[in-house]
């Protein structure tokens, strides 16, 4: 599927002697001898300062401890039991928070939680056949459908991973095979909606899956890497856990994290879109809600699809490694929460009637455009090297240098105008919309259709914070001076 070529071998340190996180050298630019942004200072903090160093090693705790300890660890013990208790509380309580937690309460908090996962019946010839028969089917069409050969970003320690470009088509076959599959079933008297039927088992045998891979996938990293990106961290089994030990691991030459995020976790999400869609016209004929839920959010995807290569410059692939975060997310978080709001419609049938149906459809489609344009804009700035226009005027760019682990100087277009200009990470806002207008057409009795909405916005704007530190060591004073020229992180004037 992939493979890895390797470039020129070179010491993991910069400029200070001092290896970085992300493996990226701080600048060594015309702005003087500033690195990682900060002149004769590391990571903000003058070495000379006996105050300052003791300063820093406590901050230091407290970051190793929240960041390397406590919150890994919070999230390895509550989302496993979030990914179940998210169909239980469809499935049980009606679709409300409130009765799940009245029910929680019941008696003790983990003596429910026990009963909840005991009452599941989660290895059984259902969930093996589905999960395994699935995967199986994915990674035969990953392996034999044609596509071109591309180059992703040279990784901190000088490898070029290689990728074939055939996901559009995979999610086309894969969607293809569904409307096949549903047809033929059909002249059996059977449905694929028995997925919704039986979903509590499948998401449980996925979690359980999921956590066994991540842990193959520690051991894999550790004692037979795929390629020099890899190794332990150093804060601990449980971080390296939830982390990962391999940037790009590679099983019987099929990458990973491509597998997990694209081929599984993004294709899984729009069948169970449609699995549920069907559910609903099973039960209740056509219902414009789940209608205007499903074209946005197959709409969404399907442009995912199209966009897959710049996929591979995104920080899930070259800077988060393949763990728990990543691996887990994909096999088990991301079917779980990301197309709840469909399963929701199911038993929650709404009507919007024709006037709403076609400003929720034509607002969020709108979200779409924009979200798109602006992904787009910055690839084409880029492309071009900057010798383009940008809402019909030269682009206002920055030419960010930086050094590469192996010591090559580089250079980065940084697009300061445009979408670009108007916040950091602005086509987040039409993001985060159209998950809203997605999501709208279930109407206000529950805050559950609302849980993505809620958990997106977590996740951007700690994806916003994680993504600036990365760009801040990469590029230094560079990324100082756009976030002087572009001054707020995501919502123009006010964050
Ligand atoms: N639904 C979901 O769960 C999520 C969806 N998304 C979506 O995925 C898409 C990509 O995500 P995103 O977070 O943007 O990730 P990206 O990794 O694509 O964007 C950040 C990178 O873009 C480059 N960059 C930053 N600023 C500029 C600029 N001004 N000009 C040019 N390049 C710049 C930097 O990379 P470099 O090192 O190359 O300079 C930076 O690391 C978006 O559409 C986003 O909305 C994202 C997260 C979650
Ligand atoms: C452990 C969990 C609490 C967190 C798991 C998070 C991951 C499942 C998600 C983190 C980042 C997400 C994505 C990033 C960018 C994307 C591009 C967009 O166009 C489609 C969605 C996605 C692939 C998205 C998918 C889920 C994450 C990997």
């Amino acid at each position: 599927m992939s493979g890895v070529t390797t470039r020129s071998r070179s010491k993991t340190k910069n400029g200070n002697g001092v290896a970085d996180n992300n493996g990226i050298n701080g600048v060594r630019n015309g702005h003087g001898a500033h690195r990682n942004g900060h002149n004769g200072c590391l990571n903000g903090f003058h070495q000379n300062n006996t105050h300052g160093q003791e300063e820093l090693g406590s901050s230091k705790m407290v970051d190793w401890l929240l960041n390397k300890l406590f919150f890994p660890v919070c999230l390895i013990i509550c989302t496993p039991n979030l990914v179940v208790l998210f169909w239980y509380v469809n499935a049980y309580c009606g679709g409300s928070y409130g009765e799940m937690v009245r029910r929680l309460y019941d008696g003790s908090f983990v003596h429910t939680l026990i009963k909840i996962w005991s009452g599941i019946n989660i290895v059984n010839r259902f969930t093996v056949g589905v999960v395994f028969g699935y995967m199986g089917y994915a990674i035969l069409f990953m392996r034999i459908l044609p596509g071109k050969t591309i180059k992703g970003p040279i990784t901190p320690k000088g490898n070029t991973p290689i990728y074939k470009d055939n996901g559009f088509l995979h999610y086309c076959v894969m969607m293809a095979s569904f409307g096949v599959l549903t047809f033929v079933l059909k002249m059996y008297n059977m449905t694929p909606t028995v997925v919704y039927d039986r979903f509590g088992e499948l998401i449980a045998f996925m979690n359980f899956f999921a956590l066994i891979f991540v842990l193959m996938l520690y051991f894999k990293g550790k004692y037979f890497p795929s390629s020099t990106d890899s190794g332990v961290t150093g804060g601990g089994f449980l971080f390296d856990y939830y982390w990962g030990t391999e940037l790009y691991p590679r099983i019987f030459g099929i990458d990973v994290k491509v597998f997990t995020n694209c081929r599984f976790g993004m294709t899984v999400w729009p069948l169970l879109v449609c699995i549920y869609a069907l559910k609903s016209y099973e039960l209740h004929g056509f219902v414009d809600s789940m209608f205007v839920s499903t074209v946005l959010q197959l709409a969404y995807i399907t442009k995912f699809f199209t966009w897959e290569g710049g996929y591979m410059h995104t920080i899930d692939i070259i800077l988060d490694r393949a763990g728990y975060y990543i691996c887990w997310g994909c096999l088990a978080w991301l079917p779980a929460l990301y197309p709840l709001i469909s399963y929701y419609l199911v038993s929650h049938p709404v009507h919007l009637g024709y006037i709403w149906t076609v400003v929720v459809l034509g607002l969020g489609l709108l979200s779409i455009l924009v979200n798109y344009l602006a992904d787009k804009q910055r690839q084409d700035v880029r492309s071009a090297d900057g010798k383009c226009l940008v809402w019909g005027s030269k682009p206002r760019i920055i030419r960010a240098k930086y050094v590469t682990d192996t010591g090559d100087e580089r250079e980065s277009v940084l697009l300061a105008s445009g979408w670009w200009g108007l916040s950091r990470h602005f086509h987040y806002i039409p993001e985060i919309l159209l998950s809203f207008f997605w999501s709208v057409p279930a109407g206000f009795d529950n805050v559950l259709p609302y849980t993505y909405v809620i958990y997106l916005i977590i996740l951007l704007v700690h994806r916003s914070f994680r993504d600036e530190e990365k760009c801040s060591k990469k590029y230094g004073t560079y990324w100082k001076e756009y976030c002087q020229e572009v001054k707020y992180r995501i919502v123009p004037y006010v964050f």
